[in-house]
């Protein structure tokens, strides 16, 4: 049986929500990670300190009591009232570890968003003094840029702009699904890095599209064509400390999937660490999963890497059909079929 021992691991963006819905993603969060990079984007969002207290505290109440214990780590929603203030009190607070910026409109609960990027100046010079990490949803909104082409459009019109107005400013990428994300962050400075889902490793557009329509491979950025999910497990596996792990996973009721007009979003965090072993395993590089996924995170954020270790096993098992999301349920990333690598306890 082929087994793989690695650090622990941590995630930087997963999207917990709040309420009835943290019994599941807290659980499934905190079973293999150390810590993870809370997403800010609640109704209402986190906004400042006082709101990412509360909602660290919501997330607490539901940490396991035994077991592995996941450290959260808070997020700002950076929006138009944002004020210099809100960030230099959330960087010195201990508790807050990033602010994330979501062009309005631009994926779910994003309304809140900020519209005009170059008004955000004052709030990034004050992150880039206080060293608190800038986290991106790269894409643009505007109604004549292809869906497609959003996050490459993006690129060019903002982070660019971005990161060379500051330059001392550590940004991250979230969730790149494109050769133009993973040639950008390749070239750019070390304070520039990006995270990549197990779903874009692992997916292209055809999985979502060809033969059916699959709502459960919906998500944003929309995956996108097998060029660019090969460039992303080209950069995954480089070794660049450029790359890490982010699940993204993103829970949505299955009725607000299936139907009409669905929400974007997959659900992984049930086979996080299993999902990324698979996509590497599958590229013939398991050897480069362990610094992907527990070292090269906590180095950009400037955070000590995890002492502990967990140990996977080849091992096949098939994932639940659906999972309980408060009153509703869910339809997890996989759904009934067979995942190839499965985490053994210590004893
Ligand atoms: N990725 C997604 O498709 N959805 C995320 C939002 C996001 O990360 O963009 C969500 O909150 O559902
Ligand atoms: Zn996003
Ligand atoms: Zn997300």
């Amino acid at each position: 049986m082929q087994t793989l021992d690695i650090t622990r691991p941590d995630d930087w963006h997963i999207h917990l929500r709040d309420g009835a819905a943290l019994a599941l993603t807290v659980a499934d969060a905190s079973r293999y990670f150390g810590r993870a990079i809370i997403m800010p984007n609640l109704t209402p969002p986190v906004r400042n300190l006082a709101e990412a207290s509360a909602y660290r505290q919501r997330i607490e109440a539901h940490l396991p009591s035994s077991g592995n214990r996941l450290l959260p780590l808070m997020v700002l929603y950076l929006t138009d009232n944002t004020r210099p203030e809100d960030i230099i009190e959330a960087a010195n607070s201990g508790v807050v570890y990033a602010a994330k910026l979501y062009p309005a409109g631009a994926t779910t609960n994003s309304d809140s968003g900020v519209t005009d990027i170059d008004k955000l100046a004052p709030v990034l010079e004050a992150m880039q003094s206080h060293d608190l990490p800038l986290l991106v949803h790269g894409e643009v909104t505007d109604a004549d840029i292809d869906i497609f082409d959003r996050e490459a459009v993006f690129i060019d019109r903002h982070l660019k702009g971005i990161c060379s107005r500051f330059p001392e400013l550590k940004v991250v990428l979230e969730h790149i699904t494109t050769a133009d994300a993973a040639a950008f962050v390749g070239e750019a400075p070390a304070n520039i890095a990006a995270t990549i889902t197990a779903h874009h490793l692992l997916y292209n557009r055809n999985d979502m599209l060809a033969g059916g329509i699959r709502p459960h491979y919906y998500c944003l950025p929309i995956l996108k064509r097998n060029t660019h999910q090969q460039a992303l497990i080209d950069a995954a596996t480089s070794g660049s400390p450029k790359f890490f792990l982010g699940t993204d996973s993103a829970p949505h009721a299955r009725h607000r999937k299936e139907t009409d007009c669905g929400c974007a979003g997959c659900y992984t965090a049930h086979a996080a660490i299993e999902l990324y072993a698979e996509a590497f395993d599958n590229a013939g590089a398991l050897d480069k999963l362990e610094a992907f996924a527990s070292f090269y995170g906590p180095d950009f954020y400037g955070l000590p890497r995890n002492s502990d270790r967990i140990t996977l096993s080849k091992t096949p098992w098939q994932a639940p059909e659906q999972l309980p999301l408060g009153e509703d349920s869910l339809r997890p990333l996989r759904a009934g079929d067979t995942l190839q690598w499965q985490v053994v306890p210590h004893e």
